[in-house]
């Protein structure tokens, strides 16, 4: 890795919604001068609250911010990237760097041309916080100036890993960019049962978030292995033991991997969708 790149390189956001906040919420923290950033968002109120919220410039269309941008950061939704590319003027050399699910460089190059360097990447809403973790890819032969500009931005959200190969994008998808929400679901799910053995929903509640919590600060702090944290609190013949006993004989192992399969089919699903569209 060469030396990393300078927050003097002028980013442009193509949308301007919940990724794309947290990223920049993100690069702000670590110093990156606000007039150094610029976001293009077309819904009004949305650009409103972002020109307050970071102070960064917005315009309406991908046209007024893209010409003199050092790095384009691809943040709308895979569904609406072949229209918000039609008008974005590059500057040859330019960082193209995705964070939209599914959607394949190769298509990215076609939209957008070949004097562009791109990176594709997965970030997660937990950059918000810089808790996140993104994967990210460049093809061989990606200059490692653009390598280290692509990090250096999503390293604001949090850690970093490269991939090599591009289809592992949407396994990445699949577990840390959608992940979030899987653990949101157990949080509601384990409310929704406390609440059901008797307990007021606010206190069921309170007890599943901060149990959560904890949790994943031992996953992240205790130094040792998951499956040994989990053997400690799971006395033999106790209460643990008896849950943990249903949720493996119920299948909740085969049930992720098959969560996991579905958002990596849907990932290139939504590529393919991007690839057939008129
Ligand atoms: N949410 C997540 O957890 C993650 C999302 N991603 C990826 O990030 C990308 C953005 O997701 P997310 O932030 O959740 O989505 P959002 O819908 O919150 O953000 C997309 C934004 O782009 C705007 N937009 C629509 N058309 C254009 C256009 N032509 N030019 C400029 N902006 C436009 C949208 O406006 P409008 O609402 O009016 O359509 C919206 O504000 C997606 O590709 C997704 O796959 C990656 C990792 C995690
Ligand atoms: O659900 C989605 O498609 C996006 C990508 C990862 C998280 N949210």
């Amino acid at each position: 890795m060469t030396q990393p790149a300078s927050p003097t390189a002028r980013v442009a956001f193509i949308g301007g919604g919940n990724m794309a906040a947290a990223l920049i919420g993100g690069l702000l923290k670590t110093g990156w001068p606000a007039a150094q950033i610029a976001v293009a968002e077309p819904q009004a109120a949305r650009a409103d609250w972002l020109r307050q919220q970071f102070g960064v410039q917005v315009a309406a269309s991908a046209a007024e911010v893209s010409a003199d941008a050092d790095a384009l950061v691809l943040a709308v939704k895979p569904q609406q990237m072949r229209e918000a590319l039609a008008g974005v003027a590059t500057k040859p050399g330019a960082l193209a760097l995705s964070i939209a699910a599914g959607v394949r460089l190769a298509t990215l190059q076609r939209l957008l041309g070949s004097q562009l360097r791109y990176v594709r990447t997965m970030p997660n809403t937990p950059a918000l916080f810089g808790a996140g973790i993104t994967g990210l890819y460049a093809p061989a032969g990606t200059p490692a100036e653009a390598r280290d500009l692509a990090q250096t931005l999503l390293a604001a959200a949090g850690a970093c890993v490269w991939v090599e190969r591009e289809e592992e994008l949407d396994a990445v998808t699949a577990l840390s960019g959608s992940g979030p929400a899987y653990f949101f679901l157990l949080v509601e799910a384990l409310r929704e049962a406390g609440s059901a053995l008797g307990l007021k929903p606010e206190i069921a509640a309170q007890l599943a978030a901060q149990t959560c919590i904890g949790a994943a600060r031992m996953v992240a702090d205790a130094g040792q292995d998951v499956s040994s944290l989990r053997a400690n609190v799971t006395s033999k013949g106790g209460t643990t033991e008896a849950a943990v006993q249903h949720l493996e004989s119920a299948g909740l192992r085969a049930i992720f991997a098959e969560a996991l399969a579905r958002a990596d089919a849907r990932a290139k699903q939504l590529g393919d969708a991007l690839d057939l569209a008129p």
